[in-house]
């Protein structure tokens, strides 16, 4: 008899994008609703730099709550040239910042205000080597001649290697892993390093956004990649290895912003996640690692309790319905479309 039922500890997320404003109010129940914590990444526009401006953000995510749902968010600062060590610490000591995010300037969705010159950053990198405090890193170089597919690869080889080599004591979480290149480099570590890994990038590989016609909800930074790399990330995500656990990387942009000539990069994943989650788990014959990927080796790697609670996952005979769409003040998001159907659902 296959297996019909999970109990798992709740589940946390450890990448989200909950934005600001009328799509964080739209958003934010999709993810209160099964996941205890995330951490919020501070891609706002202007971004969250400050530990005052972190303490702002955090009161308007609590405020968008739902009544009733307990949910913590856990605050990152904005890595700029220009950060200010005493703050970041400040931040850290009184148990607001968990993390200090490196956008490479130009990377991704509202990274200009990111890192250009590594060797600026230094002064807040050596505190926080120096203190405990986490590095997340939006692991691609920017340099135009280097092939998209293959940013990420050279990410490891020319910033994140040097860093590592220079700052050991440095805890690095390489976010959105999509390569067998990330994977092994994790592996390879003794210390100090871990990753998270994305609901999509196990489900999608390049195909998904360009055979058959350009699909722009398919489109995300780092943009998936071949088959071999997404097997790859599979294989780690199921493996138990505590080093790897769920970030889902979940990013909303309204549909006007994903469906146009320059279409933003960010798949929205909130609503269904555990459900394709528990799927992949299942194929991969690994739903008894589906509780250490995503609600216990985070919460490990990051210092943190496990969660009291559970959910209950339940596969039903006939497949879960999700909206395709989640309409928000903001405008309408499309809901990512994993391409087969979702058997498994989160009952209370
Ligand atoms: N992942 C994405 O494609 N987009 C994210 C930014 C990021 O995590 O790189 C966003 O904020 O929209
Ligand atoms: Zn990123
Ligand atoms: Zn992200």
């Amino acid at each position: 008899m296959s297996t019909t039922e999970l109990t798992i500890r709740r589940p946390d997320d450890w990448h989200l994008h909950l934005r600001d404003g009328a799509m964080l109010e739209g958003v934010i129940a999709d993810t209160s609703r099964h996941f205890a914590r995330a951490i919020v990444m501070p891609n706002l526009v202007p971004p969250v730099v400050t530990t005052a401006e972190a303490a702002a953000y955090r009161d308007r995510i609590l405020a968008a709550l739902p009544e009733g749902d307990r949910f913590e968010p856990l605050m990152t600062l904005y890595l700029t040239e220009h950060t200010d060590p005493d703050d970041v610490q400040a931040g850290y000591e009184s148990g607001l910042i968990r993390a200090v995010k490196l956008y490479p300037a130009g990377a991704t969705t509202n990274s200009h205000g990111g890192v250009r010159d590594m060797a600026k950053a230094m002064p807040v990198l050596e505190r926080m080597a120096e203190i405990g405090l986490t590095l997340c890193v939006h692991g691609e170089v920017t340099t135009p001649e280097v092939d998209i597919f293959d940013r990420e690869a050279v990410f490891i080889d020319t910033v994140l290697e040097p860093l590592r080599a220079r700052l050991p004591e440095l805890r690095v979480t390489m976010e959105h892993v999509t390569t067998r290149n990330g994977i092994d480099y994790i592996r390879a570590a003794k210390e100090n390093l871990a990753g998270t890994i994305t609901t999509h990038h196990l489900i999608i590989n390049r195909n998904a956004i360009l055979v058959g016609g350009i699909r722009p909800h398919y489109y995300c930074l780092p943009v998936a990649k071949r088959e071999e790399h997404r097997l790859a990330l599979r294989a780690a995500a199921t493996s138990g290895d505590a080093r790897f656990f769920l970030g889902t990387d979940s990013a909303p942009h309204v549909d006007p912003m994903k469906e146009c000539a320059c279409g933003c990069a960010g798949i929205y994943t909130s609503i269904n996640t555990m459900s394709c989650l528990a799927h992949v788990f299942e194929q991969e014959g690994a739903l008894d690692r589906l509780e250490a990927f995503a609600s216990l080796n985070g919460p490990a790697w990051y210092g943190l309790p496990v969660n009291a609670e559970t959910i209950r996952l339940v596969r039903r005979a006939e497949p879960v319905a999700f909206p395709a769409k989640r309409e928000t003040g903001a405008g309408t998001v499309t809901v990512f479309d994993p391409m087969f159907p979702l058997h498994w659902d989160v009952v209370e």
